[in-house]
């Protein structure tokens, strides 16, 4: 009898662990092959481009977003408008895309399908049929559900339930003015944008702001369980108890929707007359559902004869996951967006003057009225032309997420101006909205500075095409755009001429990397303006389930008792 029968279970253990490695070493041969003629930053036959991502992960400040690398890659070995970076094994070959034709490309014209990486995130914070990762007829048929709710038309006569929520936002402020206290405006930004979305999407008050609520406490911690979108740390998704707590909080999310969802349909179906009321996101999708051919109609009020009785089991599967989504993806990009908008006011005190001066010339002096003023005159905000480049250039210097697709095969990009072809097959192709929101070539040499009045209509003329996409373009573009552009207006016209709102990080005296300034690797870039500061950033991106504000942002806020009347609510 030979060894190998003598032990026959360690021989077919020795066979598989050798089948193992002879598989990783064809892998890793065939997958370094694919990257010989493509363009990219050097690559090592071991590490591929993860030491190159680990040296800008440790040239950036703690926990930077790794959007930040793309954009450092692609000065440091002079990449062309689309290069491929390999993060394997340990995440997924990517195709970045840093030019807004080529972009076009992806979202507009071939329409690639979403990432499988971005259901991982997804699914776990809002289900499997969200409309995020839905694709083909199915994500039609449930966009086209969903879109009436969120139209501009529609939002506008939503507008009072917001002004409510960006009333107590205020009070909170006020609340912290008078103690003097320093706190991290992110979590008050987050709780005022959770409230809008129970208004405009339920009628329903979470009052986050005031009090704690189930819903928003289970979502939170949903969100903390959920491993990172890009491969920052690889070994977040090994943490065994992360699927307890995940279907843990699901349960508790499902339990509050469903309640809410039961509430709302009986309100629909009990409704007695036909006279008008307010049209909640949910309201339009239930009136699409039940009837397509009048999904539009926004006449008809009240039940028709066939109302049926009970909720349809599959529009509240579907309405669960979105409802979800609309949680998800309606706080976590507008809260920043405001944080930063205050923030960059704050630093840049002429945008400041301006924005403040435009908001006394359409709601006048006298604070006490402005929240009156805006729930009777919901049209004003559309008056606002200052305040809104203001957000749209916070969106730009800012952008807190972007888009990730599936390649396919056979599917190339070609750039028109040089002809050369990427092909997309095998690997996720990122639309980076920061490389090309912040590329001198597109935004010439003030790239990295805030100028509101580059989006203002005199000078629509310097905005490169299609370089602006923080909401995507195509038909997969953010359906919540419209609703996060009236937020944010609502909030900055509520705030920023009652309060002086400053970033406080000097408060933070434990912050980890210390020193801030720029690293000698970086410094040649930040010089000529070809790339952002970081270092000098206090306030830079941190990967937190979508690029958020460094440590929450930390501020201490004044209210003012000079220039327009003082506001008392
Ligand atoms: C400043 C705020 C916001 C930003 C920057 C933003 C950004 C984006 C981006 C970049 C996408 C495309 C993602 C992809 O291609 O995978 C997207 C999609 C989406 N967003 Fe937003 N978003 C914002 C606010 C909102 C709000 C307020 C809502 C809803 C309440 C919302 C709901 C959605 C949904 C449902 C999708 C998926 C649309 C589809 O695939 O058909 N977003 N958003």
């Amino acid at each position: 009898m030979n060894v190998f029968q003598a032990h026959p279970i360690a021989t077919a253990v020795l066979v598989l662990i050798a089948g193992l490695i002879g598989r990783f070493i064809t892998t890793l041969y065939r997958q370094r092959r694919t990257f010989k003629d493509l363009p990219s930053p050097p690559l090592d036959p071991i590490w591929g481009h993860l030491k190159i991502m680990g040296k800008y992960s440790d040239l950036c400040p703690r926990g930077a977003h790794p959007h930040l690398y793309g954009h450092f890659i692609q000065k440091e070995y002079n990449l062309g408008p689309a290069f491929y970076l390999s993060s394997w094994p340990f995440g997924a070959d990517a195709l970045v895309i840093q030019d807004p034709e080529l972009a076009q490309q992806v979202t507009t014209q071939l329409v690639l399908p979403k990432h499988e990486t971005l259901k991982d995130v997804i699914y776990a914070l809002s289900g499997e049929n969200n409309m995020l990762t839905l694709e083909g007829a199915e994500w039609k048929r449930w966009r086209s559900i969903f879109n009436p709710g969120f139209s501009a038309a529609n939002l506008m006569t939503l507008v009072p339930g917001i002004v409510d929520s960006a009333a107590v936002f205020a009070d909170v402020l006020d609340r912290h003015a008078q103690k003097g206290d320093v706190f991290p405006l992110e979590e008050a930004a987050t709780k005022v944008t959770v409230d809008i979305i129970g208004k405009v999407v339920l009628d329903h008050s979470f009052n986050s702001q005031e009090s704690k609520n189930e819903l928003v406490e289970a979502f939170l911690s949903q969100v903390r369980w959920t491993p990172s979108l890009l491969p920052a740390n690889p070994l977040d998704p090994l943490n065994p108890m992360r699927p307890f707590m995940q279907r843990y909080n699901k349960w508790r999310m499902d339990r509050y929707l469903n309640r809410l969802l039961d509430e709302r349909f009986a309100s629909r179906a009990g409704a007695q007359s036909r006279k008008p009321r307010k049209k909640t996101v949910i309201d339009l999708a239930l009136q699409s559902y039940l009837d397509p051919s009048e999904a539009d109609e926004r006449t008809r009020e009240g039940p028709s004869e066939e109302t049926p009785q009970h909720m349809d089991p599959t529009f509240r599967s579907y309405a669960l996951d979105q409802l979800k989504l609309f949680v998800f993806a309606g706080h976590d990009t507008t809260s920043s967006t405001i944080c930063y908008a205050l923030h960059l006011l704050s630093t840049h005190p002429a945008c400041l003057a301006a924005i403040r001066a435009e908001h006394d010339s359409v709601f006048g002096p006298d604070l006490s009225q402005t929240a009156a003023l805006i729930k009777s005159s919901p049209h004003l905000l559309n008056a606002l032309p200052y305040t809104l480049a203001v957000i749209r250039e916070v969106l730009r210097l800012y952008p807190p997420a972007s888009s990730v697709r599936r390649g396919l095969p056979g599917v190339y990009l070609q750039d028109p101006k040089t002809g050369e072809k990427y092909p997309t097959d095998g690997f996720l192709v990122w639309v980076h909205a920061l490389g090309m929101h912040r590329s001198p070539d597109l935004w010439g040499p003030d790239a990295q500075a805030f100028k509101p009045e580059r989006f203002l209509l005199e000078n629509a003329a310097s905005v490169p095409k299609d370089a602006w996409r923080p909401f995507e373009k195509g038909p997969r573009n953010c359906i919540g755009q419209e609703l996060a552009l009236l937020e944010a207006r609502v909030i900055l016209v509520m705030t920023v001429r009652r309060f002086d709102v400053r970033a406080a990080y000097e408060s933070l005296g434990g912050r980890k990397e210390g020193k801030r300034e720029t690293p000698e690797g970086l410094k040649k870039w930040v010089e000529e303006g070809l790339v952002y500061d970081v270092w000098a950033d206090e306030a830079y991106q941190q990967l937190r389930a979508t690029a958020k504000p460094a440590e929450g942002m930390p501020v201490r806020v004044v209210r003012r008792t000079h220039g327009s009347k003082e506001q008392r609510t």
